[in-house]
């Protein structure tokens, strides 16, 4: 028997004041190739909605709807980027006398950026806190658990019947770059889960397209971008016929983030509207009881002994401990210019 004190939830942290905002951005970008004139766009992005992003609230209702639920252990919230900082969250649980504690990091998807950045960060705050420290358990990531698997398809159909027959589903993920992507199984994975959800839904076809790029234009990121893909729609009625609508599905997303409420629900629907589209973006996986379910499902796996991994389609549940190349960060390098040597 698996025993541990304490389930910690990780994620990214988001700003929840005007004056948060620029600090926040810093946090994010240290150390990261990102032109000063991407920051300013996106501190502007938090600003529009007052500086304040949804994130850190919908962890903390999560979290809510975990004790409402009668989970077995007690749950601390920690992030990457903003408070909780997780430094302090690993000194309180020490404090608390916490041994031994599983993590959920709020990533369906393996990536530098969803996985191994979320180890380093606490390997970083474990070492910061010192002697006495818990140790962690990762849980595997979902994109293939059937729970997750089945908001995003109750989303989806939410979506669907708010839209004219013949519209399109496009799932949407975070972009990376190129570089980062081939150390990993992220596009693999969105790819496989897209198609699970949309069999669930009965769907002959789905996209999937990528939001949010950032860093320097000559790096390449992951494409199509999810505007240039509304723009590629058929707009005429020629051999396909036009397009009338879309629903746009943050897979790539647990919940709504300033990603989903600026890149989707303000630039893409803009976009939409210009182009003529009818246009509804789908939920996130959020409170959903199924997502509870899902975290709950997840912690009985890793204390029981004989645990049955659940997982839809052909690549089988995720490894629970990480290989030691898992996620690799890549490079992320220009290519070099035609001239240089
Ligand atoms: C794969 C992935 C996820 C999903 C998995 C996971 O959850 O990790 C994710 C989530 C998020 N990304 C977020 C915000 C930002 N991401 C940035 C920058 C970057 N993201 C990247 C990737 C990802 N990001 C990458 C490769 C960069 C380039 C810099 C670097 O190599 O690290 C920047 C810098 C400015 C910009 O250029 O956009 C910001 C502000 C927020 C919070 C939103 C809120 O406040 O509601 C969340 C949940
Ligand atoms: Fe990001």
């Amino acid at each position: 028997m698996n025993h541990y004190d304490a389930l910690l939830l990780l994620s990214f942290g988001g700003p929840e004041g005007p004056d948060d905002v620029l600090p926040f951005l810093q946090n994010v970008t240290a150390g990261r190739n990102i032109p000063a004139e991407r920051l300013l766009e996106v501190a502007e992005h938090y600003h529009h909605f007052g500086g304040v992003s949804p994130i850190n609230g919908q962890n903390r209702a999560l979290i809510e709807a975990l004790r409402e639920s009668g989970f077995p252990l007690p749950i601390y919230f920690g992030n990457r980027n903003w408070h909780p900082f997780l430094t302090d969250t690993i000194s309180l649980m020490k404090a608390d006398g916490v041994e031994r504690a599983l993590v959920f990091v709020t990533s369906a998807f393996s990536s530098y950026s969803g996985c191994r950045q979320y180890r380093e960060d606490i390997a970083k705050a474990c070492e910061a806190v010192g002697p006495g420290a818990p140790t962690f358990d990762k849980l595997r990531v979902f994109y293939n658990h059937p729970e997750f698997v089945a908001v995003m398809a109750e989303r989806v159909k939410e979506a669907l019947a708010q839209l004219p027959d013949g519209s399109r589903v496009v799932f949407t993920a975070h972009s990376i770059p190129q570089g980062m992507a081939r150390n990993c199984d992220y596009e693999v994975q969105l790819r496989d889960s897209a198609s699970l959800i949309a069999s669930a839904c009965n769907l002959y076809r789905w996209d999937l397209a990528f939001q949010s790029r950032s860093g320097p234009p000559q790096v390449p990121w992951l494409e199509p971008d999810i505007l240039d893909y509304l723009k590629s729609l058929p707009r005429s009625a020629g051999a396909g016929g036009a397009v009338p609508g879309v629903a746009v599905v943050p897979l790539g997303f647990v919940s709504d983030h300033m990603e989903v409420l600026y890149d989707l629900d303000y630039e893409a629907k803009n976009l939409a509207e210009e182009l003529g589209l009818a246009f509804v973006r789908a939920g996130t996986a959020g409170t959903h009881p199924r997502m509870v379910r899902l975290i709950h499902t997840l912690v009985e796996e890793r204390t029981s002994d004989s645990p049955i991994p659940l997982a839809l389609g052909g690549r089988g549940p995720n490894h629970d401990v990480c290989p030691v190349n898992c996620c690799l960060r890549g490079e992320g390098r220009p290519p070099a210019p035609e001239n240089s040597r």
